[in-house]
């Protein structure tokens, strides 16, 4: 049986196959444009489901076999072990200078292991990948990989402390870089990483400005970073580092980084980051430094494989909710109101779906994943004179990545080689505008475009505490040798990935999941097509 990691075109035939055998559909029309991407390698295909890799098998295996479950079992662990240090080096490692309880307040880490006792994750400690056993592939959002829909356990490692370090804290020095778009908890994750950097006694911390870019641009300094430096920044949105897209090449960076003698390096961004950071630790890896590169995927489209959500995304769909309450009201208070709200989501709609479902003033949601068409029977524009007559007024919640096929195309893109899109948010509002002109029908059409709104602020609750304890993992990670890896939630739990798993595909939303059904239900509106 050949290995699941072959290929991406020998997985997309793969996929094309099951998607044939099981009735799936597949968007790629819809992902085209991450093909400008410099790397496509790693971004070229996207799928509904969410263990892309364990489908991605089907073709090759032979499920006659009486042990094809644990064949896939096998070629699973192996695809989700985590790279280490000691893949290329020979390190010994050290007991932890951390301790899960602090006796000060903020303990030193002198080198010594002062609590022996519990609150240390093993490495062979384990997280279900997934929780749900289908029946039938025809189940709502059904993941299966023969057509019996068996089950077949998939475990990944499970994050935080180790026992034993691969570093010695006083001599690391860490750095800490956010690249790619701004996002609701990047401040709380870089807090986070420091202050648990120094619980385990590091004390040359520091930060590099505005992504990538900062680790060769010689008028930008590093930024020294300690406790004192990040004690208040998660009160603020941004990052205290900057951001930035395009950068210089990761044969630069890593040069940069043997320059400035960095032992860790700590990525936050989204898949293009991560892309990046796990280029930087190959080439590290190449040249056999002692050098940890770790993610913490950022993004508040939440497009990011097999995590529960990214960090962000919980305030952007809160934001988000007061553009759509204003646009209601707007809407409800005009004769013949429409309300239209655009939201984030290049590629996906988790945000127009959940700003949506949460806020319940959406009648018409449209994100990317699923084509629409504007005239003619069954039409947006037919649902929407329906609304106005029956109801007087309309709001509508659509993601920027969808509808693009009705906007003419430019090849532009941004400096990381992301598509630039038209604006469906202004071409829906004269659409709209023209359509009730043209019958007659007075509307009042108000058009709100919340985009940077949703993600330049500080995170809630519920995000500042996921940051908290991404960064903590973080930091754990890089001190037990692990690298080229990323850390997330999987159905609750923190683990550590590999990271070219998590960016292998951009996750989108199941048009056939419970949760865009939830979403359809909870609008009313018809299927556009
Ligand atoms: N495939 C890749 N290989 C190496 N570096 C990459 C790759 N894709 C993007 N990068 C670099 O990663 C950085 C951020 O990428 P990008 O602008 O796509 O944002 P992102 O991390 O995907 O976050 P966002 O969710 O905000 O788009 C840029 O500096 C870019 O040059
Ligand atoms: O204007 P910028 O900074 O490129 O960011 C916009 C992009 O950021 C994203 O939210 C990804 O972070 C996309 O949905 C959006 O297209
Ligand atoms: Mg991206």
């Amino acid at each position: 049986m050949t290995s699941v990691s072959s290929s991406n075109n020998i997985a997309l035939v793969a996929l094309k196959k099951q998607s044939r055998h099981f009735k799936l559909q597949l968007p790629s029309f819809r992902f085209n444009h991450l093909k400008s991407r410099r790397f496509e390698g790693t971004l070229k295909h996207a799928s509904y489901v969410k263990d892309v890799s364990a489908i991605l098998t089907k073709s090759e295996i032979d499920f006659k076999d009486p042990n094809w479950k644990q064949r896939i079992q096998e070629d699973f662990s192996k695809q989700y072990s985590l790279p280490h240090l000691n893949d290329i080096l020979d390190l010994k490692p050290r007991p932890t200078t951390f301790t899960p309880k602090s006796r000060g307040p903020l303990d030193e880490g002198n080198g010594e292991l002062k609590d022996k006792g519990d609150g240390y994750v093993h490495d062979d400690d384990r997280a279900l990948l997934k929780v749900l056993k289908f029946a039938s592939p025809s189940s709502a959002g059904a993941e299966c990989i023969d057509p019996d829909c068996s089950w077949v356990e998939q475990w990944v490692q499970r994050a935080g402390p180790r026992k034993e370090i691969y570093y010695e804290p006083v001599e690391v020095k860490a750095a800490i870089v956010t690249c790619g778009g701004l996002c609701p908890g990047l401040n709380d994750v870089i807090r986070q990483i420091v202050l648990t950097l120094e619980k385990y006694g590091v004390k040359n911390i520091v930060g590099i400005q505005y992504g990538f870019r900062g680790f060769c641009d010689q008028s930008l300094r590093e930024l020294p970073l300690s406790h004192q430096v990040v004690q208040n920044i998660n009160l603020a949105g941004g990052s205290l580092l900057g951001v930035s897209r395009g950068g210089p090449s990761v044969s630069a960076i890593v040069d940069s980084i043997k320059a400035k003698a960095i032992d860790m390096v700590f990525v936050l961004g989204g898949n293009g980051t991560h892309a990046g950071a796990y280029a930087i630790h190959n080439e590290c890896r190449k040249r056999k430094m002692k050098v940890t590169i770790i993610g913490v995927p950022k993004t508040i489209d939440n497009d990011i494989q097999l995590m529960d959500k990214t960090f962000g995304f919980d305030t952007a769909v809160e934001e988000a909710q007061r553009a759509i309450n204003s646009a209601y009201i707007e809407a409800h208070s005009a004769y013949h109101g429409i309300g239209i709200v655009k939201l984030m989501g290049r590629s996906c709609g988790f945000i127009a779906m959940h700003a949506s479902l949460s806020s319940g003033q959406i009648d018409i949601c449209l994100i990317p994943e699923v084509p629409f068409k504007l005239e003619g029977p069954n039409g947006v524009l037919q649902h929407l004179e329906h609304l106005i007559r029956t109801n007087g007024s309309a709001v509508i919640c659509v993601a920027e990545g969808a509808g693009q096929e009705f906007l003419s195309k430019s090849n532009a893109t941004d400096a990381s080689g992301n598509a630039m899109l038209g604006d469906i948010g202004v071409y829906m509002q004269q659409q709209i505008k023209m359509h009730f002109k043209n019958i007659g029908l007075p509307a009042d059409i108000k058009y709100i475009d919340p985009t940077y709104m949703v993600r330049a602020c500080r995170a809630n609750a519920s995000d500042a505490i996921l940051c908290t304890l991404l960064g903590q993992n973080a930091v754990h990670g890089a001190f037990a040798g692990f690298s080229g890896i990323t850390t997330g939630v999987c159905n609750t739990h923190h683990v550590y990935l590999p990271i070219p798993e998590v960016i292998r595909f951009p996750k989108s939303v199941n048009p056939n999941s419970r949760m865009w059904h939830r979403c359809l239900t909870s609008t009313g509106q018809p299927d556009f097509q």
